[in-house]
């Protein structure tokens, strides 16, 4: 199986494009947990699949480290912007692709070889309702500012969806340890039935966030596309930040804005391809 290893913001994924390879029949929540092992494997925070869409350009399938398949990813979307342009799959600088999560329009920015080297991308809009996120509670009401207990520590969280589940905490200072600590038990607590990915943010100043995540399904990550869009959006709506905010990623940075004419989120940042191979490890059929 030939692969391309890329990464966004060191948010990394082994990506194999589905419109040469064959995947038909695969175990893909395996052939997820066995690329992405960073001994066994080719090593990485998941497993993305370039495909076909009947319904836009392309669509974009997304597996975490330990399998579970998430409904988008932000920093997965930029690369697969990234791949589809450099790949000659399409010479248009704006088109579609369909996620679980809805479909999401990326707009790729070209150095000066003709390479994709940033890009910017209608994320679509943030939703709220618990229903949405998916969490327990009303269905119709939301989870805004709300105190999350763990281990007897009180956060301040709010939860979004940005087609996956998002809970970001506002915290006085973010620490690695709190992260490892609170991560792994707020993705799997009660409140949260398809578990959640986990942001603690510190705000800087009103065009500043500082990030850090725990991810569903992957751990501690570099970077997290839609967690900084959740993030910036929560920020926002509590009155703290402007509407155009830069998140400070462990990675780098991403350029948020939540635009206030139709609701939509937009993320820019880079992408970046680091090499190409073939797998040659076994193959799992279902
Ligand atoms: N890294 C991603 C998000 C990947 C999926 C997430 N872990 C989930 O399960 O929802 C991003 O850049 O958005």
């Amino acid at each position: 199986m030939k692969f391309t290893k890329l990464h966004g913001l060191g948010n990394d994924y082994v990506y194999v494009n589905c419109f040469t390879e064959d995947l038909t029949g695969v175990d893909l929540p395996e052939l997820a947990r066995r690329v992405s092992d960073r001994h066994f494997g080719v090593g990485g925070d998941g497993l993305i699949l370039i495909m076909p869409s009947e319904r836009a350009d392309f669509r974009m399938r997304v597996f975490n480290n330990d399998g579970s398949e998430a409904k988008n990813c932000g920093n997965g979307m930029r690369c697969v912007s990234k791949y589809v342009f450099d790949h000659g799959l399409t010479t248009e600088h704006t088109f579609t692709v369909e996620t679980l999560g809805g479909i999401m329009t990326p707009m790729v920015s070209l150095d000066q070889e003709g390479k994709v080297e940033q890009v910017t991308i209608d994320m679509g809009e943030p939703r709220f309702e618990r229903a949405a996120i998916p969490m327990t509670g009303i269905p119709e009401e939301k989870a805004l500012e709300e105190t999350i207990e763990v281990d007897g520590e009180a956060f301040t969280m709010t939860a979004v969806s940005m087609g996956n589940p998002h809970a970001i905490l506002f915290m006085d200072e973010v620490l690695d340890e709190d992260v490892l600590k609170y991560g792994p038990k707020i993705e799997f607590h009660e409140w949260f039935p398809e578990r959640t990915n986990v942001e603690f943010i510190q705000i800087l100043d009103r065009q500043e966030i500082h990030f850090r995540v725990w991810e569903r399904g992957s751990g501690v990550t570099l970077a997290c596309g839609t967690g900084a869009c959740a993030a910036a959006v929560a920020a926002i709506l509590s009155g703290r930040t402007d509407r155009k905010v830069t998140v400070h990623l462990a990675g780098g940075d991403l350029f948020i804005e939540w635009r206030e004419s139709d609701n939509h989120v937009f993320m820019t940042g880079p992408a970046t391809e680091v090499f190409s191979g073939v797998y040659q490890g076994s193959i799992p059929y279902k």
